[in-house]
C-alpha cells in the first residue's frame, strides 16, 4: 500500500473524537452510523455492547466501500452501555430518564461498558469489550435536581457524563477511566497497533 494508511472514525460522538486526538490520532474521516440503539428484549449488557459496536462498524463499511477515497481504509466503531446488575439504562434524553437514572446509580456501584470494533483494511472484524466498575455517592433530590439543570447527561449512556459535574458523585472507579467517557484508549490504541495501524508515541509525533 503506498502512503500511510487512514482511519475513518465511525461515530458523531464528540467525546471519542477528543479521545483519539488525545492518544495522538487524527482520524482522515468522520462516518457515524445511524442504527438503531435500542437493547433487545432480555438482551445482556456486553451482548448489546458488542452487537452495537459490530451494526455501527458495518454500516460504516458500506458507506466506504462506496467511496474511492477511503475503500480499504482502518474503520473504528464503539458502543457505551451503562448498567446495573443486568439492567441497561437507557441513553438520555428526555429529563425523567435523566431523573431515573440517577436515582437508580446513587449510592450504588454500576459498570460500564464499551465495546470497540475494528474494520481492517482486509475486512477482518477486531473486537474488545472492556468493564469499568463504578460507585456513586448517595445523591440528594436536590443533587439530581441540580445535575438535570444542566443538562450534560443529555444523549449519554446511563443520564450522566463523568467528564463533566457528574465526576463528583464518583466515590469509585475501577479499571479505564477513558472507556466511561466512551473509547477505551489503552485498548483501543493496542488493537489498532496490532493490526498494523502505525501508533507513534511522545517525540515522535513531531515529525
Ligand atoms: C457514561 C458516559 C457516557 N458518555 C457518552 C459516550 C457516548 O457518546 C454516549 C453513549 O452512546 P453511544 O451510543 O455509545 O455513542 P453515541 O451515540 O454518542 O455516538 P456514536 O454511536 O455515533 O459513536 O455516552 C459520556 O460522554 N460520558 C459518560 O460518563
Amino acid at each position: 500500500m503506498l502512503g500511510r494508511p487512514k482511519l475513518v472514525l465511525a461515530s458523531g460522538s464528540p467525546r471519542r473524537l477528543a479521545l483519539l486526538n488525545q492518544a495522538g490520532i487524527e482520524p482522515d474521516a468522520l462516518r457515524p452510523a445511524d442504527v438503531d440503539e435500542t437493547p433487545k428484549r432480555g438482551e445482556l449488557p456486553r451482548a448489546c455492547a458488542n452487537r452495537l459496536a459490530r451494526a455501527k462498524a458495518e454500516a460504516a463499511l458500506q458507506s466506504i466501500q462506496l467511496d474511492d477515497d477511503l475503500r480499504g481504509s482502518y474503520l473504528l466503531a464503539a458502543d457505551t452501555v451503562v448498567a446495573v446488575g443486568r439492567r441497561i439504562l437507557p441513553k438520555a434524553e428526555l429529563i425523567d430518564e435523566a431523573s431515573q437514572c440517577l436515582r437508580l446509580l446513587s449510592g450504588r456501584n454500576h459498570r460500564v461498558y464499551t465495546a470497540v470494533c475494528l474494520v481492517t483494511p482486509k475486512e477482518a472484524f477486531r473486537q474488545r469489550l472492556v468493564e469499568t466498575r463504578v460507585r456513586f455517592k448517595r445523591l440528594s433530590e436536590e443533587d439530581i435536581s441540580g445535575y438535570v439543570g444542566s443538562g450534560e447527561w443529555r444523549g449519554k449512556a446511563g443520564g450522566y457524563a463523568v467528564q463533566g459535574i457528574a465526576g463528583s458523585f464518583v466515590v469509585k472507579l475501577v479499571g479505564s477511566y477513558t472507556n466511561v467517557v466512551g473509547l477505551p484508549l489503552y485498548e483501543t490504541i493496542s488493537l489498532l497497533g496490532g493490526e498494523g495501524f502505525p501508533i507513534r508515541h511522545g517525540w515522535l509525533n513531531a515529525g
